[in-house]
């Protein structure tokens, strides 16, 4: 059902501040022609009534059924396109091994746009049903294939910011996938930057370009220079892997002398529409720095356990004041579902505060210090977090902001979420979703007030 220009009588939850979870019991979300949210009206509210009852007259009013409940759509905000066809495969090396075993070869193959189609419809459409109404995507070096990608977000109605990757470093990239030239990069960076906001389905901006260096070891300081030039010029969100693992991390050092933040820093790269991807190891100065520039951490725990060997402090970064969002990075990690990175974020935080070596004694094997999140930062940085982190009005039920949500269907048939009356009540639904509910649970999706 299309949600423009109706009242939306449905209970929910939003969190509008990191650790608050405002439970909508019975509320009217009132919805414009452009998929803005204009009031959010109360039960107990005077005009509550009145509203209710006029709209329903008018045929304005959709009721959403009992034990359904709508949440912020997911916002994703680290994902790799092309790495679907190996989601939950690959896993057994390390992220410099990983990229030149196995991803690089997949990610050549989008030369095919044939190819590129047919994955990233699969692609899309199973992030949707997932409940991700926004993505920050990775495409590849390939302008056709990455053009077709924003093409299928915009037939299928995802909020995407996409990027064309930049990589040209001949040392670290292979022959048969990098960018010709340091030339290539930046007109490739270009042309896709005008082909989105050019696009003639996409007048509402639902899709942004976003400028890609994959990560520093991948290109040349030309390079990043250049594309630090495009993104201030151009008004772009940057994407960027930071301070990922100890090798990637390693790298920068002896390249640069310096680390991730301050490199991409010195390029122009860091700004307040900058999304970098992991940064496990920012150190303490790093997070100031990021924090200034009004950057953002995707956070990707199911990736990290993979590839970073190292829990990120998201507590700490949190505490500090850093935008943080959350990130499914596909292929890295396994998992495309926003629910299972959410519940992954808390059990990572758990093992950082505990520690993880059952021969120490309990006192011993806890060294790092307070890291530890609950449901609640969750389900924040993967809704509000996310919305912050873009600089998009996404992510919570509140008037200005796009009605972007997922109906959460507690009874659904296949689903996993299992409410009892009598002890299930306010913010418990919402904690029993985030550690339960699955894809079937997902009932419906909306970007902008139209279902998708
Ligand atoms: N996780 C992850 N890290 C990267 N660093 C550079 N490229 C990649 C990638 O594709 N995935």
């Amino acid at each position: 059902m299309d949600l423009r220009n109706k009242t939306l009588s449905a209970s929910g939850f939003h969190s509008p501040q990191r650790g608050i979870i405002d439970v909508l019991d019975d509320v009217l979300i009132e919805i414009d022609a452009d998929g803005v949210i204009t009031a959010v009206h109360r039960h107990g509210d005077p005009n509550y009534r009145t509203i209710r009852d006029t709209r329903d007259a008018s045929g304005e009013l959709v009721r959403l059924p009992a034990r359904t409940y709508v949440l912020p759509g997911f916002v994703d905000l680290h994902v790799h396109a092309p790495q679907y066809p190996q989601l939950g495969d690959a896993l057994d090396v390390a992220l410099e091994v990983w990229l030149q075993k196995y991803t690089f070869p997949l990610e050549a193959r989008y030369q095919d746009a044939a190819f590129a189609r047919h994955i990233y419809r699969l692609l899309v459409d199973d992030l949707v049903a997932n409940g991700t109404t926004t993505a920050l995507y990775f495409a590849t070096i390939h302008q056709e294939a990455t053009r077709a990608l924003v093409d299928i977000c915009l037939e299928k109605g995802q909020r995407a910011l996409i990027g064309k990757v930049a990589m040209d470093n001949a040392d670290e990239c292979p022959e048969y996938y990098r960018d010709r030239s340091g030339k290539e990069a930046l007109e490739g960076t270009r042309a896709l930057i005008d082909y989105v906001r050019g696009h003639p389905q996409n007048g509402e901006g639902r899709v942004l370009p976003v400028v890609t260096p994959r990560f520093i070891p991948s290109c040349t300081d030309a390079t990043l220079e250049g594309l630090g030039a495009i993104a201030r010029e151009c008004a772009c969100h940057v994407q960027t892997h930071c301070s990922e693992s100890d090798w990637a991390q390693g790298y920068v050092l002896a390249r640069h002398g310096m680390t991730d933040a301050d490199s991409l820093d010195r390029f122009g790269l860091l700004s307040r529409k900058t999304v970098l991807a992991h940064g496990n190891f920012l150190s303490a100065k790093d997070m100031e720095t990021v924090r200034a520039r009004g950057a953002a951490v995707a956070h990707c725990p199911l990736s990290n356990a993979y590839f970073a060997n190292a829990v990120f402090p998201l507590r700490a970064a949190l505490e500090k004041g850093l935008h943080v969002g959350l990130g499914t990075d596909i292929s890295g990690g396994p998992s495309a579902s926003m629910l299972e990175n959410a519940r992954g974020a808390i059990l990572a935080s758990r093992m950082l505060q505990r520690g993880v070596d059952p021969n120490l004694p309990a006192a011993a094997r806890a060294t790092f210090g307070p890291a530890q999140i609950d449901f609640r930062d969750a389900f924040y940085i993967a809704t509000t977090g996310g919305g912050i982190a873009l600089d998009l009005p996404v992510g919570q039920f509140t008037p200005g902001y796009q009605f972007d949500a997922v109906l959460i269907d507690a009874d659904a048939e296949k689903g996993t979420v299992r409410l009892f009356e009598d002890r299930d009540k306010g913010e418990r639904i919402l904690q029993k979703i985030i550690y339960t509910a699955s894809r079937p649970n997902i009932a419906a999706t909306w970007v902008g007030g139209r279902k998708v």
